[in-house]
């Protein structure tokens, strides 16, 4: 059974706690699924179902072993997710399978307060957790109202942290999340994210797993390529680099292939 599988797969790696360190920041795992020709998503930026039934498993089960699910604004906007467990019963260690807090990174507050995430069930086992979602914006970019009807309308917590060239800066929203008691996190894009946070000299990413679809896109959104902003230099004048992988294991899940590996 994939539910099965993708335990296996998982439990050499857990638990996903936060980093050693006074000041550390939460486990980071990144996520997605992308086609045998390297796309996330097609050129319209439509939602694009990749992962066969047990790939979707393994990352469901990988969203329940996570405090907190974060996606990228465009994502939110275009897929209009639920970002729930729905497909398991319990987390890869076996305990009761509990929905990560959605996070969503909104530079400008674009958020819909209509977005599915907002309506979605997430009941949690312990009962005690908090279960809002979060949107993490950039102090002094956003609109006042927007953060109002987000709160009020939608219940989502609103934080404002610091910006980085129009873009909210990870690791300031990796410590704000630490500071609510999140001790892991589960970015699982958009291509944006994906390429902020693969090539951020500032935020480690823990662990990686990719979904590879036997399916050929031909024209899309590259799962790295569009994200990176390979022809630009950070403020201190260094080029995006993306880190070399270890510990690279791979499985079949059904049709597709899964790598799970760790940036060295
Ligand atoms: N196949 C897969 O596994 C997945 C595919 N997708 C696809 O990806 C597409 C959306 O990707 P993108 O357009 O690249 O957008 P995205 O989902 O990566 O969102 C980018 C937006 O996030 C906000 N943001 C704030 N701070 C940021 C930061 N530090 N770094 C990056 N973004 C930050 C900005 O508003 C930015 O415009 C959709 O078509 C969706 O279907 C999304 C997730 C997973
Ligand atoms: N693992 C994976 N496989 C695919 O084929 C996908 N299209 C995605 N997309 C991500 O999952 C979100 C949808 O979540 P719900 O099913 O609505 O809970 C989508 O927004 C992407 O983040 N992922």
């Amino acid at each position: 059974m994939a539910a099965d599988q993708a335990c296996a797969f998982l439990a050499p790696h857990l638990p996903f706690t936060r980093k050693p360190g006074a000041d550390s920041l939460p486990h980071v795992t990144l996520t997605y699924a992308q086609s045998l020709d390297g796309f996330v998503a097609r050129h319209d930026r439509k939602p694009l179902p990749l992962s066969g039934p047990d790939s979707a498993t393994l990352t469901h089960a990988l969203r329940a072993s996570h405090d907190a699910i974060l996606v990228g604004a465009n994502t939110l906007i275009n897929d209009n997710p639920s970002l729930n467990t729905r497909l398991v019963a319990s987390d890869a260690a076996g305990q009761p399978a509990q929905s990560p807090r959605p996070v969503i990174l909104d530079s400008t507050l674009r958020t819909p307060v209509s977005a599915r995430v907002f309506t979605t069930p997430r009941p949690r086992a312990d009962g005690s957790r908090d279960s809002r979602v979060i949107v993490i914006t950039c102090e002094g970019r956003y609109d006042r109202e927007r953060k109002r009807a987000l709160e009020e309308d939608a219940g989502a917590v609103v934080l404002a942290v610091q910006s980085d060239d129009g873009r909210v800066h990870l690791p300031s929203a990796l410590a704000a999340l630490r500071d609510l008691g999140v001790q892991s996190v589960m970015v699982e894009g958009g291509a944006t994210v994906i390429g902020a946070l693969l090539t951020s000299p500032e935020v480690r990413v823990d662990l990686l797993v990719v979904t590879i679809a036997p399916t050929v896109i031909g024209r899309g959104v590259h799962a790295i390529g569009d994200g990176v902003r390979q022809d630009t230099k950070d403020k201190d004048g260094r080029l995006p680099v993306i880190p070399k992988l270890v510990d690279v294991q791979w499985e079949q899940f059904g049709a597709d292939m899964v790598m799970l590996a760790k940036p060295a």
